[in-house]
């Protein structure tokens, strides 16, 4: 075994220097040398190191004395010598120069042995000094991770997370200060839950006894992971602070916007200072980036509140609507804005429908229903009057009513229950105790004003059309035919009150076009000023021409033989001319006025 094995390779002490006489010096450099490292133990700052070390060097160099002194008095005799581990090693006596050999070696070899406990007696101090340092080390962290926490848990919440952390951290701290390792652990392994503020360490592998192999290190680690966990909640802490700052600040804005604020585009722009809300913590945000958030979410709101608004408005107009049908079921025969046949008004449509509701397109529709008039003026023209049709006492089982009239009530019922007269355009002649519509309503528009459903003039043009219309343009006599006369009376009937009636869609139009034309006479309820408003006598004129030549056209007998129906017409043309000038077009005008007189209302 050799002794130079032992020799460190720097920052060593020599024991030969402090103990070893000049000879005994020689000795042990002509073996190599001697040392060993030093790790700060014998060298420490304590002196209780110090003492005890250099004690146990004594100790080892006084046995090296002794033996020296043993061998100058027995040199050639045989000697033993103990070793540390109780071994006995046996020198057997020889020539001098062997023996004095061999005492060296065995000088050396306790020299070694004694320089080998030394470094692990040093190594051992060395730890004790580290565990020592560490301790101090934590104890001065954790005061002031107390110090801080305390601190901020009073900012924070008084009443919950100051004592959790006031418990923790006072737990970790008498721990130290106590010594009371196991107890330290323990503690820091079950922190206190309180709401929402827990903090727990999960490793359960703090809970062992104390000191283990490496325990120190290992103990480190779990402060420094606990010390995170702490920084952890604090940071948490933080949030939930400022969450509430930012919640509170919200509510002062709602306020704020519900007082100031009856137009929902309006933002309002919240001018705050996340360093104002929260000076005793140190914000992660930056405050223009919580002034961004706190925008985004305010704007949202708005436009929930913007959704929910339009959708209570629709609910609210389809109830209206609704009401209103229920309040005038048998008045629920307005016009629909039926300006083309091809189309309807809808509720739904009817703003992008406005602009097709216009004189021109309202006018075209009047003039599709001359066509209608002439073929059903030509199809009565097919019967003679047939007078007993007329007659209230031909019939005794009608109970007063005429033929006519009775198939008008019952048709009038019939297409009452198939809703006929849910579309405004349609009005009937016997309004009363008509029963309701047993279809599915339709959403006809609500263009006219809602005084159009008292407006209803059949009376005047039943008594016109039988009166004076009829005998007009219908051959004298009787065939008979007395209810297909009435079914073609009830054609006329219908289809001219549709076109006089239209006059209200016609009444609209104008009043639209130029509302500050017709309010003065409206409000002087002046009939007359309002009949000359509304009157172009060019386009009578056009009307009067064209439903004429219509009656030529659609009236003409066709022949393969052009010459034959020269001059014939099932329908006298200047009869429906005159028609349109005394009668159509005067009370539409008149259905016009009454309209117009209820527009304000
Ligand atoms: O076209 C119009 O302006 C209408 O009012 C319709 C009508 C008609 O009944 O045909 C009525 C009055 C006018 O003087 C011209 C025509």
């Amino acid at each position: 075994m050799k002794i130079s094995a032992f020799k460190a390779s720097n920052s060593h002490m020599r024991i030969a220097d402090v103990l070893l006489t000049e000879e005994e010096e020689e000795e042990v450099e002509a073996e190599g040398g001697v040392g060993f490292p030093v790790m700060g133990g014998c060298s420490g700052r304590r002196g209780g190191g110090d003492g005890g070390c250099v004690g146990i060097v004594s100790r080892i160099l006084s046995r090296l004395r002794r033996a020296k002194a043993k061998r100058v008095s027995v040199e050639n005799a045989r000697c033993t010598t103990n070793l540390p581990n109780g071994a006995d090693l046996v020198y057997t006596a020889g020539p001098e120069s062997d023996r004095s050999g061999e005492c060296r070696r065995e000088a050396s070899f306790n020299l070694g042995i004694g320089c080998y406990l030394l470094r692990l007696i040093a190594s051992s101090q060395n730890e004790l000094d580290k565990m020592t340092e560490l301790r101090t080390q934590m104890e001065t962290l954790l005061r002031n991770v107390k110090e801080e926490l305390k601190m901020k848990d009073t900012l924070v919440n008084p009443s919950e997370s100051v004592d959790i952390h006031a418990y923790s951290t006072t737990d970790i701290i008498e721990g130290l200060e106590s010594n009371d390792h196991n107890s330290l652990l323990n503690r820091t392994t079950s922190h206190v839950s309180s709401g929402s503020s827990t903090i727990k360490v999960h490793d359960q592998s703090l809970m062992c006894d104390w000191p283990k192999p490496g325990g120190m290190e290992r103990l480190e680690a779990e402060l420094e992971a606990e010390l995170e966990h702490l920084q952890l909640h604090l940071d948490k802490e933080k949030l939930m602070q400022y969450t509430e700052q930012e919640r509170e600040e919200e509510t002062v804005m709602d306020t704020a916007y519900v007082s100031q604020s009856s137009s929902f585009g309006e933002v309002i722009d919240p001018v705050i200072d996340p360093r104002e809300a929260c000076p005793e913590v140190e914000c992660g945000v930056p405050p223009y980036e919580l002034e961004r958030r706190l925008h985004e979410v305010l704007e949202a709101r708005q436009q929930e509140q913007i959704s929910e608004l339009e959708a209570a408005l629709e609910c609210a107009k389809y109830k209206l609507h609704e009401k209103e049908k229920v309040q005038n079921p048998a008045e629920k025969k307005n016009i629909s804005v039926h300006v083309k046949e091809e189309f309807f008004f809808t509720t739904e449509s009817l703003d992008m429908k406005k602009a097709e509701f216009t004189l021109d397109s309202v006018r075209d529709s009047l003039i599709r229903q001359e066509d209608t008039i002439v073929f059903c003026l030509i199809e009565r023209a097919k019967y003679p009057l047939n007078s007993p049709a007329y007659n209230q006492s031909y019939v005794p089982g009608f109970s007063g009513s005429s033929l006519v009239e009775h198939i008008v009530k019952q048709t009038e019922t019939l297409q009452a229950t198939a809703g006929r007269y849910e579309n405004p355009e349609e009005h009937a002649f016997f309004p009363d105790n008509l029963p309701r519509s047993l279809v599915p309503s339709y959403n006809y528009s609500q263009v006219l004003h809602t005084a159009a459903n008292s407006i209803n003039i059949n009376k005047m043009i039943w008594d016109k059309y039988y009166n004076q219309l009829l005998p007009l343009f219908v051959a004298e006599g009787d065939d008979g035919n007395y209810a297909s006369t009435a079914s073609s009376d009830i054609d006329c009937l219908q289809a001219l009150s549709r076109r006089i009636h239209y006059g209200k869609f016609v009444a609209e139009v104008k009043f639209r076009d130029a509302p500050h034309d017709y309010e003065p006479a409206i409000r002087a309820k002046d009939k007359d000023a309002l009949m000359k408003l509304l009157t172009f006598e060019k386009v009578e004129e056009m009307v009067r021409r064209r439903v004429e030549k219509k009656a030529m056209v659609f009236g003409q007998e066709v022949n393969l033989d052009n010459d034959n129906s020269k001059g014939k017409y099932k329908v006298d043309p200047s009869v429906v001319s005159r028609l349109y000038v005394e009668w159509v077009m005067p009370l539409t005008k008149l259905v016009q006025v009454e309209y117009l007189l209820r527009r304000l209302d």
